[in-house]
């Protein structure tokens, strides 16, 4: 039976920032343009400096915008820089350490890949969403795993806590996902790279949002 969704969108910054003085124009701009629950600032091997000054830059607009801001992989940068919360990967510092070192009130999410074992874990340990993906093709990552949104379906059925659904995600493929019933889309070349002659990244972001709300939920049948 289908019931209506609140499925929000997710932000993951492109993987390298240049100019972050550029992008903070371009981040405002998609912030702007429709509803964003939360932003990750993903940047993959730069030295931590450069993700400070990203940090420091980005925060003050999104909290403006009343959007989360988390940093991939590090709780030492995110509590340095004063961010709401940090993603872990399997291979990142666990999450033990992550919720010690940031405290209760900060948002840890983790990555779950297409494992139900690995998000009954971290559910179980207090994560405050659990990820799954990659659901489809994706140039941003190797990313380990392909995941069916199937294991969304369950995961809403049974637990409170969010779904995260990442990989790949577009303004072309998103309503599967949120049918499926993903709490939050995960996106970043989806907006980032959404072509210029068409509106860029603020037009992905609303055209997103429209799929979003254009789209019931529907629960897929699964396996117990
Ligand atoms: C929302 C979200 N889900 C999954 C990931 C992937 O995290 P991880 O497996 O640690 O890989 P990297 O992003 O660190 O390359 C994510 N970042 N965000
Ligand atoms: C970080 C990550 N983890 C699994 S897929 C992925 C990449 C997400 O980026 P995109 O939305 O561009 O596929
Ligand atoms: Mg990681």
């Amino acid at each position: 039976m289908p019931s209506a969704s609140n499925c929000r969108l997710y932000l993951i910054t492109p993987p390298r920032l240049d100019d972050v003085a550029a992008f903070s124009r371009v981040f405002e701009a998609a912030l702007k343009a429709g509803d964003v629950a939360c932003v990750q600032l993903r940047l993959k091997d730069v030295p931590d400096d450069e993700v400070i000054e990203a940090a420091t830059a980005l925060i003050p607009i999104a909290h403006d915008y009343d959007v989360a801001f988390l940093i991939n992989d590090r709780p030492d940068i995110a509590k340095k820089v004063g961010a709401d919360g940090v993603h872990i990967g399997q291979d990142d510092a666990p999450y033990s350490e992550a919720r010690k070192l940031l405290g209760p009130d900060a948002i840890i999410g983790v990555t779950c890949h297409d494992s139900r074992h690995l998000a009954m874990k971290a559910g179980e340990q207090g994560a405050d969403y659990v990820a799954f993906g990659a659901f489809y093709d994706t140039a941003t990552k190797q990313a380990p795993t392909r995941a069916t949104p199937e294991i969304l379906s369950w995961w809403q059925q049974l637990f409170e806590v969010p779904c995260v659904a990442i990989g790949g995600i577009n303004v072309e493929n998103a309503a599967p996902l949120v049918a499926a019933g993903a709490d939050f889309l995960a996106v970043s070349s989806g907006v980032w790279s959404y072509p210029s002659d068409e509106g860029g990244p603020a037009q992905a972001v609303k055209a997103i949002n429209e799929v979003i709300a254009a789209t019931p939920m529907s629960l897929l049948e699964f396996d117990a």
